[in-house]
């Protein structure tokens, strides 16, 4: 069914699959931005980050919160509200990040960053935030425009990794950058429309997804990010509903809710996302859940990262959900790429002013 690639064709006419095969190159592209990046800021100037931001932007700033978890010595906090909290100072480096930069809670965070005294960056292709940034003197990174915010993952992620290492609270990333293309450049080859269900990982899944409720299991300090980054996608690309959850705090209380209503249960197709560092005992939790669920959900599809860097691993995992979500739009006969109801509550929040 999904080998039907005129179907395919017609529901994607603005050209999300060609986005999604092109990651490779704009990681590419965004790590030469993040190259060229010449903060002054230092390690010793700051205490903690904040990088402020809504969804795909909240996403890249999500990912790089939990990849520096084993490295960087100063609290990496991701804010997705029209205000900062009150431990927002000078010695906070808040990064403002929005790939329109016109997102209104992400303006808002901006003024309240200036107004608590912080150092500030933003990350941008252009917008209200840009211009309100370069009139107030501070350093911007300009990143690439024309793409869905969802689709520039590498341009709202990939300069911010650049940027910890310039200011030296990672070390430098450039062979898992790239090793990042080779896997992901390798992946695509495998995913894409063209090659048959039988040999293709993303259409096999999607169709145990396809007419169910996905229900994507991340584990805390690897995978979590990714399963957020698994369900966005399945809801903004394939117009359909999508939950995710991480292990082990769902061992504390989701898993109870699996004996009633049957009928409703009967509709979850869980996926659960491994990876090499994940916790042993959250590797043995995952085990211990399947075989608990098993009977009473729908199905339990294990998928596990490629590639030796942790960057790498990120990625190959976030990719497969990527093509995944775009394979489901098919099938439902959705476009990827609009998003009507964002459209619509937007307009309508512009009616209103407080
Ligand atoms: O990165 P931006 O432009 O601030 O957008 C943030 C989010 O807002 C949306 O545009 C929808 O409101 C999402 O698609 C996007 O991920």
């Amino acid at each position: 069914m999904l080998d039907n690639l005129e179907m395919i064709a017609q529901n994607d006419p603005s050209g999300m699959f060609q986005a999604v095969y092109n990651l490779p190159e704009q990681i590419q592209k965004a790590y030469e931005i993040g190259r060229n990046i010449s903060v002054d800021i230092k390690a010793e100037d700051i205490d903690k980050v904040v990088i402020t931001g809504l969804g795909g932007s909240a996403i890249g700033g999500n990912l790089l919160r939990v990849f520096v978890l084993d490295q960087c010595r100063i609290p990496v906090i991701v804010n997705r509200d029209y205000v900062l909290p009150a431990y927002v100072d000078s010695k906070t480096l808040v990064i403002a990040s929005s790939y329109s930069g016109n997102t209104e809670e992400t303006l808002s965070a901006y003024q309240d960053a200036k107004t608590k005294g912080a150092k500030i960056i933003a990350i941008t292709t252009g917008g209200k935030l840009k211009e309100m940034a370069e009139k107030d003197g501070y350093y911007v990174i300009t990143i690439p425009g024309g793409l869905s915010p969802r689709a520039a993952l590498g341009y709202s992620f990939i300069p911010l990794l650049m940027l910890f290492v310039r200011i030296g609270l990672i070390s430098p990333v450039d062979d898992q950058v790239e090793e990042t293309i080779k896997v992901l450049s390798d992946l695509r080859e495998r995913y894409k429309p063209e090659v048959p269900e039988e040999k293709n990982l993303a259409k096999r899944l999607t169709l145990k997804l396809w007419n169910k409720l996905p229900i994507i299991y991340g584990i805390s300090g690897t995978t979590e990010v990714i399963a957020e980054r698994w369900k966005g996608q399945i809801c903004e690309n394939s117009k359909s509903p999508a939950y995710f959850n991480v292990f082990s705090e769902l061992n504390h209380n989701e898993i109870v809710g699996t004996e009633s209503p049957k009928h409703v249960l009967g509709l979850f197709e869980i996926v659960m996302l491994h990876d090499t560092e994940d916790h042993k005992r959250n590797a043995i939790r995952m085990d211990i859940t399947k075989d608990l669920v098993k009977g009473v959900v729908s199905g339990v599809s294990d998928i596990y990262s490629i590639g030796n860097s942790r960057l790498a691993r990120m990625f190959s995992l976030i990719y497969l959900g990527d093509y995944v979500s775009l394979y489901l739009a098919t099938l439902y006969q959705n476009d990827p790429t609009p998003v009507k109801k964002i459209d619509i509550l937007k307009n309508k929040l512009a009616e209103i002013k407080d």
